[in-house]
């Protein structure tokens, strides 16, 4: 794509929110010409910062409704990651590298046969300690089973979790490099109230978004059977539930329990869990129902959940 990047201005001028008008216009066309296209894959420049293509997802309408964004992919040279990885960049500017690992949702560690066991070993753990979810294929001229890579849904994470149930339970803090871009995972059994559990994200994006790259999860929500994917991209998150064909809904007697990962810059665990704690229903909590298939609206669920907060202040 060689058009120039449009900035899209958000009401508190956010630079982390910038979007490719240029995508917005080629994903309406495409669906205007063919309502029922399978899939589109997008190749970015080696160069690009994921973020802008995978917020176009989250602000556009029209483009919202018909397109889901299924999964972020990236591949890695397995000869040179590391070098691109601890590269330098003056001062505001992000590093590629580092950026394109923390968004992928896939992995693939290419080239491998250039390389050694242990420096594929090496270069697995400096994935692993940007991004422990993402699901890694050591492969050769990127060639991996296409089912892999297409139709993963809730940008793989439920595969992830099916496949590896204690991904989660790896924080990153073994790695010896100080690499500041790091993922937390939280597991939390229970059931989140869905206002209070809107208001604390949109705050968390709001006041973290530059340095929370990719955010999301697997919600058990109060008052609904169905299972709900969040995801996030800076500053921007959206809720999609199985009401909405997005994964499946509870099953009957299943243990209801939130996944969630933040992937970004300086996370702190404590202070997350610590917030997403807070979200859980209390004894003697009644919600109303959540609506199937209910979306729920950054700036309406703010009002909403800002409320509730100063409600919980006034109580302490
Ligand atoms: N040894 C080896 N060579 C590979 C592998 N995959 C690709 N190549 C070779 O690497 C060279 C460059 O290809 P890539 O690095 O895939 O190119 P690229 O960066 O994706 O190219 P653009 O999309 O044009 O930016 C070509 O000569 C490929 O044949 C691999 O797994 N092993």
């Amino acid at each position: 794509m060689n058009a120039k990047e449009e900035i899209l201005e958000m009401n508190n001028g956010c630079i982390c929110c910038t979007v490719r008008g240029d995508l917005i216009k080629i994903l309406r066309r495409l669906r205007k010409r063919d309502r029922d296209i399978d899939l589109v894959l997008i190749e970015t420049t080696g160069l690009a910062d994921p973020a802008p293509v995978a917020q176009t997802f989250f602000v556009d309408d029209e483009v919202k409704e018909a397109y889901r964004l299924d999964a972020i992919l990236t591949v890695a040279d397995a000869a040179h990651l590391l070098q691109h990885l601890d590269e330098h960049k003056p001062e505001g500017v992000e590093n590629e590298a580092v950026e394109q690992v923390a968004f992928a949702d896939v992995v693939l560690l290419n080239k491998v046969d250039l390389v050694s066991a242990e420096q594929q070993a090496e270069v697995t753990r400096r994935i692993r300690a940007i991004n422990s979810t993402a699901q890694l294929h050591a492969c050769v001229r990127s060639d991996v089973p296409l089912e892999s890579l297409l139709g993963l849904g809730a940008f793989s994470l439920e595969r992830v979790m099916a496949e590896e149930p204690d991904f989660l339970t790896s924080d990153g803090s073994d790695h010896q490099h100080d690499s500041s871009v790091g993922s937390v995972g939280l597991t939390l059994p229970g059931r989140l109230h869905m206002g209070r559990l809107n208001a604390w994200l949109s705050r968390l994006l709001r006041e973290r978004g530059t340095d929370l790259f990719r955010s999301k999860g697997l919600l058990s929500i109060a008052g609904t059977d169905d299972r709900y994917v969040f995801q996030g991209v800076h500053m921007l998150m959206g809720f999609a539930s199985s009401a909405d064909g997005v994964g499946r809904p509870w099953a009957p007697g299943e243990e209801r329990v939130s996944r969630l990962v933040f992937i970004g810059r300086n996370l702190d665990r404590s202070e997350l869990e610590a917030g997403l704690r807070a979200c859980l229903l209390r004894e003697g909590e009644v919600v109303e129902r959540v609506e199937i298939g209910e979306e729920v609206e950054m700036g309406e669920g703010e009002k909403e959940g800002e409320e509730e907060v100063g409600k919980e202040e006034a109580m302490e």
